[in-house]
């Protein structure tokens, strides 16, 4: 089974803006609801590409329940455990550019927390457990970390998707799979990550720590996979971007997808990234026919084999 959890749940709330003035009433032009938060998204974009999977985490008040009913009508299964403040509401205006204001957690006490822990106990071999999302700061940074290990000692595969204190705490509990983008590898090294190929050295010593798969992306510049065998770089599709929330979060989902399927290294590359594109491409998340589509002319080179110069 997979399991995705969400410490700190959303309600995105989309709004158009024509024209974003700060300090002045602007008037939105379209707007949309949707259940949000990574580890959610990554759930309901699994589904999309033909996977069931439980959404764990904690939800709360009326956005709590907005958020269960809306994965409900998906066809997603949930299992999450009920705090007493509202889960938070995101708000992402869409403009010339595209602004995000992400709230706070409700308050998370220690008995909510330790059922979450027997959730995990819960794990078996084969299970895969994803990690996704802001860690709320009332928790400890050593959450993931604490987490990770239950999971693995379960024997599941663990995917983590997160940044800052929590990624590099979480590091050393040795994650499946990790998906940073160039920003947030930089991050842990303490550097500015500007290039693809100033990254394969972090890359690499990530995957000699233990971590069997390193996605790192760079948005419209590609993603590459790093693994002990092999370092493949893919090129992502050209196309209008519409709506980049979710891409990250689809990248993850299409490289489970990929993995169910017995997908090799590079498949699976190629089929996340088509995801993150199919999405940063619509206005919502991708649909697996165009994922697929997009999958089919995805280049994917072993990094050895690209040309600096001609392909980045
Ligand atoms: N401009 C773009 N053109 C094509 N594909 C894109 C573009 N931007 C994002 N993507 C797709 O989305 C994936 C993830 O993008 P990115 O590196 O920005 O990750 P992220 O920062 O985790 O995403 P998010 O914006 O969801 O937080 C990329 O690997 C790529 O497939
Ligand atoms: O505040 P976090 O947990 O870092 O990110 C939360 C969030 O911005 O991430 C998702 C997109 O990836 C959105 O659905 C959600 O609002």
């Amino acid at each position: 089974m997979i399991y995705t959890v969400t410490l700190n749940p959303a309600v995105d709330y989309f709004l158009e803006i024509d024209e974003l003035t700060l300090g002045q009433v602007n008037r939105s032009i379209g707007e949309r609801k949707a259940p949000g938060g990574k580890g959610i998204n990554v759930s309901r974009v699994l589904k999309r590409l033909g996977y069931s999977s439980e959404a764990l985490g904690f939800v709360g008040g009326f956005t709590g329940r907005f958020i269960e009913d809306a994965l409900h009508d998906e066809a997603i299964q949930t299992n999450f455990i009920k705090v007493n403040g509202d889960s938070r509401i995101n708000v992402k205006v869409h403009s010339e550019e595209e602004t995000e204001l992400n709230g706070t957690s409700p308050e998370i006490s220690k008995e909510q927390l330790q059922q979450l822990e027997s959730q995990l106990k819960k794990l078996t071999e084969g299970d895969v457990l994803v990690l996704a999302g802001s860690v709320p700061t009332t928790l400890s940074v050593c959450l993931y970390q604490d987490m990770i290990s239950i999971a693995r000692k379960q024997g599941a595969f663990v995917c983590l998707d997160t940044s800052g204190e929590p990624l590099d705490k979480a590091i050393q509990a040795r994650p499946s799979f990790i998906k940073p983008n160039h920003h947030e590898l930089g991050e842990m090294y303490g550097v500015d990550i500007k290039e693809v190929q100033q990254a394969i050295p972090y890359a690499k010593d990530l995957v000699g720590k233990g971590i069997d798969y390193v996605l790192v992306s760079f948005a419209g510049e590609g993603a590459f996979l790093a693994t002990k065998e092999e370092m493949y770089f893919a090129t992502p599709p050209r196309g209008i971007v519409q709506n980049s929330v979710g891409a990250g979060d689809s990248t993850v989902a299409g490289f489970i997808a990929a993995m169910q399927e017995g997908k090799t290294d590079r498949e699976a590359l190629s089929f996340s990234v088509a995801a993150g594109s199919a999405t940063a491409f619509s206005k919502s998340f991708c649909e697996r026919k165009e994922v697929e589509e997009f999958s089919q002319t995805i280049d994917v080179k072993k990094w050895e084999e690209v040309n600096v110069d001609e392909n980045l």
